[in-house]
């Protein structure tokens, strides 16, 4: 009963517990006064689960109605029958939970207060036929559209609607399944979007005629009560008198009321975004200023040419974004320190049990950690993040195996000079001692991604730099088997940098702790996600096993609250790299919003999406390239169902699930433009290409050329909003976007983030 009331609200309205507990105890006394008055009921004394419960739903309780037999209170409605607990059918199997056998046979009349009380709310339909069929929904597709929490919230407020037919929610679902309902469900679909396609938009001038026929409505309502003679004047005065009490009752509450919701009220409420200061703001800009072409940076010059030669692809006239003036100067280490020498090998160090690189002294609190330095780099999506640590990091190794080389040839120039000098043999020179190569699989830095769509998108533009760089780098992520694995960590040349997932270095490094014994640079991309509950259990662990840690960087384009405690917590020192527009969708990103209860699309969000690729493919954006859509829905579910209303209309539309291969789909979405094929004949197949997905194609994913984003859902947070819209409008392009909104859609919400993006602030 309490999950009843609960999704009889909005979820994000919460009702005091004991509030709902008072109202539901008077509730429960009336509701008892009443069934005692019938003398059919017993009720026992103390029944805490029916307490949350609306007053007025109880006086509507319906007198002389209630019959604890289960035969006699099936009803021809199927929801009444199943909250009443009627025998057979949906009803018996619900009635079963509360012990009884109800299956068809007569049970003992016992307390039904739940089952009461419900079927007091859902009273049965006194819908016409007509209006049944009107509110029946359009397509199979319209029942799974909506995300879990609005579903269970539809299936209250709609009760099931019998269609004429006997075709309630259920069988209508499954005769979906029947191959001549499927093709005849296609051609309607088809005909729907071929009629709105066809049909004008509303202009200013077709609203006219509404707005003013509502004005007369107005005007006239008076007029008419003026003409009645004195009833009507006495009424009026009534009315007069009404008004005046009102307002003074109103005046009154004001006194006690809450003030009215600020202009950003509902945004408040769902984000949870951390705040970026003025000071913040000023540093970023001087940064700007100052670093304005690579070369100011003091990089290698190796590293400059990868830059140019392959990581931007022979673009021109690049200059480095706010984040990279910002981040890569002060990570660049210009003087690093020589890397560790060789480990000494496991056997000696069991023999030297006080090794300073003991891990079990160090986890048993015999050892001081090494301190590090942290930073976090927080910049908006697409502004080039990746590069801005991944150009100071490979420098800064380099640089070190630079230094490490020139002392190697010093030394063996020493001994030359010695062996010339003294005019001995070689061997006469004591040899060093024969040990274990502990360097090998003990990379110099890791970079974290928690997908591993990303460890192919950093990992590629690795390799990219490392053939100028001359660094070996690999990727570690589940799509490999454990063979490639271990040949890429444990071969002679140990990799520089490893780039992988969570859970594959958590499970590697667990089992050969001393593996990150020379990690000196951790890099945490997406750290928001990463520190999160679902990942912090991974990312922590690896971190501590890193003992000779230098600096840890954490990288993210949100910063949540829960981020900034974490930090604020664990790394107190932490130094933050953080640009002026952080939290800012850029305002060359177009948001618009979609209403798909009007009547042109009769609250069918899949329909609305076809119409809006079906605009897509026909405006003159993108001309002779195949234009690129990514629909993001909120659930899982969702996505396949709406791939198949796509592809069944006759658009090329892909979905990443489990079974898929995400790397080669996503790769024709990160790709460079391709030419349309679009014939006349084909024009939806050849003109556009569209992913239907999840937030795991939000984060990170660098979706340079997709000038086009649907939300078919609306997001739950504005993080969720930045990362999505994010996928469009990247490193200074042009982007538009479309959110439809239903009924369950909170479109006070979407308004303000409208206005936010408009006005080129941040969201919080
Ligand atoms: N200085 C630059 N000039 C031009 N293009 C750049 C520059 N730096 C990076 N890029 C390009 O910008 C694109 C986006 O970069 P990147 O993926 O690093 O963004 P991001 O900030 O990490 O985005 P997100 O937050 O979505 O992960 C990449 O294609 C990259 O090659």
């Amino acid at each position: 009963m309490s999950s009843l009331i609960q999704r009889s609200r909005p979820s994000n309205f919460l009702v005091p517990q004991t509030a709902a507990n008072s109202v539901c105890i008077s509730c429960l006394a009336r509701l008892r006064q009443q069934l005692h008055s019938q003398s059919q009921l017993q009720l026992p004394g103390n029944h805490a689960t029916a307490a949350p419960f609306h007053s007025s739903a109880v006086a509507s309780l319906p007198q002389g109605k209630w019959n604890p037999s289960p035969s006699s209170s099936s009803r021809s409605n199927s929801h009444s029958r199943s909250a009443a607990g009627g025998s057979g059918g949906r009803g018996g199997g619900r009635s079963g939970g509360y012990g009884g056998n109800t299956s068809g046979g007569r049970s003992k009349p016992q307390f039904q207060g739940h089952r009461a009380l419900k079927s007091i709310v859902h009273k049965p339909s006194r819908m016409t036929l007509s209006e049944k069929v009107a509110r029946t929904p359009r397509s199979p597709s319209t029942f799974v559209q909506r995300d879990k929490r609005s579903k269970s919230f539809d299936r209250r407020q709609e009760p099931t609607v019998d269609t004429g037919g006997g075709m309630n929610r259920r069988n209508f679902k499954l005769r979906s399944d029947d191959k001549s309902q499927y093709s005849r469900e296609t051609e309607r679909r088809k005909r729907d979007l071929r009629e709105i396609t066809s049909r004008p938009s509303p202009s200013r001038f077709q609203q006219r005629p509404a707005l003013e026929l509502r004005s007369e409505r107005r005007s006239s309502t008076p007029k008419l009560a003026t003409n009645d003679g004195t009833a009507a004047g006495g009424e009026k005065a009534e009315r007069r008198l009404a008004a005046a009490k009102l307002d003074a009752a109103t005046a009154e509450d004001k006194k006690y009321t809450r003030p009215p919701i600020r202009r950003f009220g509902q945004m408040k409420h769902i984000a949870s975004l951390d705040h970026v200061s003025s000071r913040t703001r000023e540093i970023t800009h001087a940064a700007e200023e100052q670093f304005n072409s690579f070369e100011t940076f003091d990089l290698l010059p190796q590293t400059v040419e990868a830059l140019y030669k392959d990581a931007l692809d022979g673009m021109e006239g690049v200059t480095p974004t706010p984040v990279q003036s910002l981040v890569i100067p002060t990570l660049l280490d210009k003087s690093p320190a020589p890397p560790l020498k060789a480990l000494p090998s496991e056997q000696s160090r069991h023999r030297n049990p006080k090794d300073p690189l003991d891990p079990e002294q160090f986890y048993r609190g015999e050892q001081p950690r090494k301190s590090f330095k942290t930073y976090l780099i927080a910049a908006e999506t697409g502004s080039g993040k990746t590069l801005s640590y991944v150009l100071p990091l490979m420098d800064t190794l380099k640089r070190r195996e630079l230094l490490q080389k020139s002392v190697a040839n010093a030394e063996e120039s020493k001994h030359s000079e010695i062996l010339e000098q003294k005019g001995r043999w070689m061997f006469d020179i004591p040899a060093p001692p024969v040990t274990q190569d502990t360097t090998v699989g003990k990379p110099f830095a890791v970079i974290l991604v928690p997908t591993s769509e990303l460890v192919f998108q950093v990992g590629a533009l690795l390799k990219k730099l490392s053939f100028i760089i001359k660094l070996r780098t690999e990727m570690i992520s589940k799509d490999f088997s454990g063979n490639v694995i271990r040949s890429r960590l444990f071969k002679s040349s140990t990799p520089d940098i490893i780039v992988g997932t969570p859970f594959m270095i958590d499970r590697i490094t667990e089992a050969n702790p001393s593996m990150l014994h020379r990690t000196s640079h951790i890099i945490v991309d997406e750290a928001d996600s990463l520190f999160d509950r679902s990942f912090s259990t991974l990312t922590a662990p690896i971190i501590s096993r890193a003992l000779n840690l230098e600096k840890l960087i954490l990288c993210s384009a949100t910063i949540p609250k829960s981020l900034d405690a974490y930090i604020a917590k664990n790394y107190p020192d932490c130094k933050r790299l953080v640009t002026a527009n952080l939290h800012a969708v850029p305002r060359r990103i177009q948001l618009q919003v979609v209403d798909v209860m009007k009547d042109r699309y009769k609250g069918n969000k899949s329909l609305a999406c076809a119409h809006l690729c079906q605009q897509i493919v026909n405006d003159s954006t993108e001309p002779g390239f195949a234009k690129r859509v990514v629909v993001f829905v909120n659930e899982r579910e969702t996505t396949e169902e709406v791939t198949k209303y796509l592809q069944e209309t006759g658009f090329n539309a892909v979905s990443i699930n489990r079974d898929s291969d995400s790397r080669k789909i996503l790769e024709s979405f990160t790709g460079e433009k391709e030419a349309s094929t679009a014939d006349w004949d084909g024009i939806r197949k050849g003109g556009i290409k569209i992913l239907v997905t999840t937030d795991l194609a939000s984060r990170g994913v660098d979706t340079k050329n997709v000038k086009n984003v649907i939300l078919y859902d609306v997001p739950y947070t504005s993080i969720d909003f930045i990362h999505r819209l994010g996928r469009t409008g990247r490193m200074g392009r042009r982007g538009r976007a479309w959110v439809l909104v239903d009924k369950d859609s909170n479109q006070e919400y979407v308004k303000e983030v409208r206005k936010t993006m408009f006005l080129g602030q941040a969201l919080i």
